[in-house]
C-alpha cells in the first residue's frame, strides 16, 4: 500500500511565554484523512499546538506546513480550516441556518450551492429540521452538532476540535463521540482532536499523540499506546495500574527476572522496558506496573496458569456491573483486579491466587 501524504506537518517547533516553554521542539505528521488526538494532562501543550496549526498563536522556532505549503507566516484566516471550541461558539443572534450561511456569504458561495451545502451539513450531524432556530433554544449537544456543521460546511482542509465534548453530560459526550467518529470518516477530513479524556481518545482516534510538559511522549494507533506505552507517564496517564518495585536479578534477550522488595520474583518480557534509553540492566532498581484487567484470580488450590502467580488474600469486592473490581492483598501491598465475574462464595477473607502473563507487565528503571 503507498503511504498517505501528510496534511499536516510540525518541525521543531518551540514557543515561549514568559519564562515558560509551553511547546519544547514538537514534531508532528498528521495524515491524509486520519482523526489524530492530542491527549494529555491539563497545561500540557494540547491548546497551544492546536492554536499553532490554526494560526492562532506564533512559534519562536520552527515550521508549519499544511497540504505541503509552509504557512508558518500565513494568518489564521488564509489557512482555510474549521474550528470547534469547548464552549458554543455560534453567533447567539442569529439561526442556525444563518449560523452555516455567514463563513459561506463571506467566500462568495452562489446561492443554490450555499443551500445544497447548508441541507447536507444539517444532514450530516442530524440537524434537518431545526434551521430556524436560535442557539438559545437548543440543547448543548444541539449546539455542539451545529458548531461542527458550521465548521464542515465551508469544506475545510483541516477540521480542529478542542475539547468540542468536555461541557456535555456523559451520555451525551458517548453519542457525541461515535457520531463525530462517523461523520469524520463520511467526510473524509483531517481532523485533529484535542481532549485530556483518554477514553474519548483511545475510541475515538486513528492515532493518538500523548503530550506532557510541552513535549511529546509517544505517537501511536490506541492499542499501541494502551498496550504499548513507550514511557511510565503513557502507561500512568492511561488506564488504571498496578505498581510493585523490585530489582533486576537476572535477565536474557527474552525474559528479565526482578527479585520484588516484599520478596518473591516475577518476570517481565525484555520487550516491555519503558523509558527513554529503554535499558535495564542485573542490580537496576525497577518499578514494575501491570493493568488490573491483566491480572487473573482464581481459588487458592488451583494450579497458577502462569509464570507469575502469588497467593493474595480479598480484602474488597465491588460490583461495577459489567465487572468486578477485586482489591487484593498480595505481595505485601493492595492491588486491584478487574474481572468480567467472581466464583460464588468469595468474599472479604478468601485466600486467592493471582496470576498474569510476563508480557503484560512493564518495566521500568528507577
Ligand atoms: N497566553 C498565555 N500566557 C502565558 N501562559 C500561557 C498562555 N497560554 C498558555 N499558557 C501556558 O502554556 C501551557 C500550555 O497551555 P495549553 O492551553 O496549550 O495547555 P492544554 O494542554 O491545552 O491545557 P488544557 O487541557 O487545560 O486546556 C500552560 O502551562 C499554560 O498556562
Amino acid at each position: 500500500m503507498q503511504a498517505l501524504a501528510n496534511d499536516v506537518e510540525i518541525r521543531g517547533v518551540y514557543k515561549r511565554i514568559g519564562r515558560n516553554v509551553i511547546l519544547d521542539g514538537i514534531d508532528l505528521e498528521v495524515k491524509q484523512g486520519e482523526l489524530l488526538t492530542l491527549l494529555g494532562p491539563s497545561g500540557c501543550g494540547k491548546t497551544s499546538t492546536l492554536n499553532v496549526i490554526a494560526g492562532f498563536l506564533d512559534i519562536d522556532q520552527g515550521d508549519v506546513f499544511i497540504k505541503g505549503q509552509r504557512v508558518t507566516d500565513v494568518p489564521a484566516y488564509k489557512r482555510g480550516l474549521g474550528m470547534v471550541f469547548q464552549t458554543y461558539s455560534l453567533f447567539p443572534h442569529m439561526t442556525v441556518y444563518e449560523n452555516l450561511d455567514f463563513g459561506l456569504s463571506l467566500r462568495k458561495v452562489a446561492k443554490d450551492e450555499k443551500k445544497r451545502r447548508i441541507q447536507k451539513a444539517l444532514e450530516l450531524v442530524k440537524m434537518t429540521g431545526l434551521e430556524n432556530r436560535y442557539p438559545r433554544e437548543l440543547s448543548g449537544g444541539q449546539r455542539q452538532r451545529v458548531a461542527i456543521a458550521r465548521a464542515l460546511v465551508v469544506q475545510p482542509t483541516l477540521l480542529l476540535l478542542d475539547e468540542p465534548l468536555s461541557n456535555l453530560d456523559a451520555k451525551l459526550r458517548h453519542e457525541l463521540r461515535a457520531e463525530i467518529k462517523r461523520l469524520q470518516k463520511e467526510v473524509g477530513v483531517t481532523t485533529i482532536f484535542v481532549t485530556h479524556d483518554q477514553e474519548e481518545a483511545l475510541s475515538m482516534s486513528d492515532r493518538i499523540v500523548v503530550m506532557n510538559k510541552g513535549k511529546i511522549e509517544q505517537v501511536g494507533t490506541p492499542t499501541e499506546i494502551y498496550a504499548h506505552p513507550r514511557t511510565e507517564f503513557v502507561f500512568q496517564f492511561i488506564g488504571k495500574s498496578n505498581q510493585l518495585e523490585g530489582t533486576v536479578k537476572s535477565r536474557d534477550s527474552r525474559m528479565i527476572c526482578v527479585e520484588l522488595a516484599e520478596g518473591g520474583q516475577v518476570l517481565v518480557e525484555a520487550e516491555n522496558v519503558m523509558g527513554s534509553d529503554r535499558s535495564c540492566a542485573v542490580g537496576d532498581a525497577v518499578k514494575l506496573y501491570i493493568r488490573p484487567e491483566k491480572l487473573t484470580i482464581q481459588a487458592a488450590e488451583n494450579e497458577a496458569p502462569h509464570y507469575n502467580a502469588h497467593a493474595a488474600t480479598i480484602v474488597q469486592l465491588n460490583y461495577l456491573g459489567s465487572a468486578w473490581e477485586i482489591e487484593v492483598s498480595m505481595l505485601g501491598k493492595r492491588m486491584q483486579v478487574l474481572r468480567p465475574s467472581i466464583e460464588s462464595g468469595w468474599t472479604i477473607g478468601t485466600e486467592v491466587m493471582v496470576g498474569w502473563n510476563p508480557s503484560d507487565m512493564m518495566i521500568v528503571k528507577k
